[in-house]
């Protein structure tokens, strides 16, 4: 099998000097196909940045990261859902699960079939062709979810994607994460200051002070 993520003695600074923030330090770890995490831990304790750095959207400072199933090429292959609206405002539903295929090159018929797939799987056919300004905060994230799903990526960052959803309504967003790395025997980490939340992951790792217990 075939280690996605390996991390060794990670660092993340902002600012140079005496004035640098530290915001990630000393972090090792490995993520494997299939493992579920959730990334807890005060408010300033690294998680984003953290994430950030697992996803290639940010570079360490110090320390080595490297995603051997990828050939250390991570952009495009991480599925990534963000906390807040994450959806293209001029784009209907399908357009918006589509995008991400056709900036990989996926051909416009194939990139609406997958996406139409993708809404259907999670209950959201009937909002195909609406407009993110017609959705709930609930529905727009599981926008954000069926467009994951439709990537089929290896790899699943999601940044507190419940935030702003009530419990009931976090509690599908999360069951429908899982069963989406399920399907895709993806690795997923989902930062989360919710304990309800991040009961429903297997496995938990800890940031203080940017410092991780695994
Ligand atoms: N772009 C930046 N420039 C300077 N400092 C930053 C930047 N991004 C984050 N930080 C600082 O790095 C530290 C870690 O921030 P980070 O957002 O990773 O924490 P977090 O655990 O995700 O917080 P929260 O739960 O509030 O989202 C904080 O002290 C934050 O202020």
């Amino acid at each position: 099998m075939t280690t996605l993520v390996t991390c060794q003695d990670l660092a993340r600074a902002y600012g140079k000097g005496a004035d640098a923030l530290v915001a990630v330090h000393s972090v090792t770890c490995e993520l494997r196909p299939g493992e579920q995490i959730a990334v807890t831990g005060a408010s300033g304790s690294g998680k984003t940045t953290l994430l950030h750095l697992l996803a290639g959207l940010d570079r360490p400072t110090a320390g080595r990261i490297a995603w051997p199933a990828f050939d250390d090429h991570p952009r495009g292959r991480v599925g990534v859902v963000f906390q807040g609206p994450s959806l293209l405002p001029p784009l209907n539903v399908t357009e918006n699960v589509a995008l991400p295929l056709l900036i990989a090159g996926v051909a416009d018929a194939e990139a609406e079939e997958r996406a139409l797939i993708a809404l259907d799987t999670i209950g959201l056919a009937d909002l195909a062709g609406s407009l993110p300004e017609e959705l709930s905060g609930g529905q727009a994230q599981r926008v954000a979810v069926a467009r994951v799903l439709a990537a089929e990526p290896q790899l699943i960052i999601a940044d507190e994607p419940t935030a702003q959803l009530d419990s009931d309504l976090a509690r599908r967003v999360v069951d429908l994460l899982t069963g989406v790395a399920a399907r895709l025997d993806a690795a997923l980490v989902v930062a989360t200051h919710d304990p309800q939340v991040a009961a429903r992951l297997p496995e938990t790792w800890t940031m203080s002070d940017g410092a991780l217990t695994c």
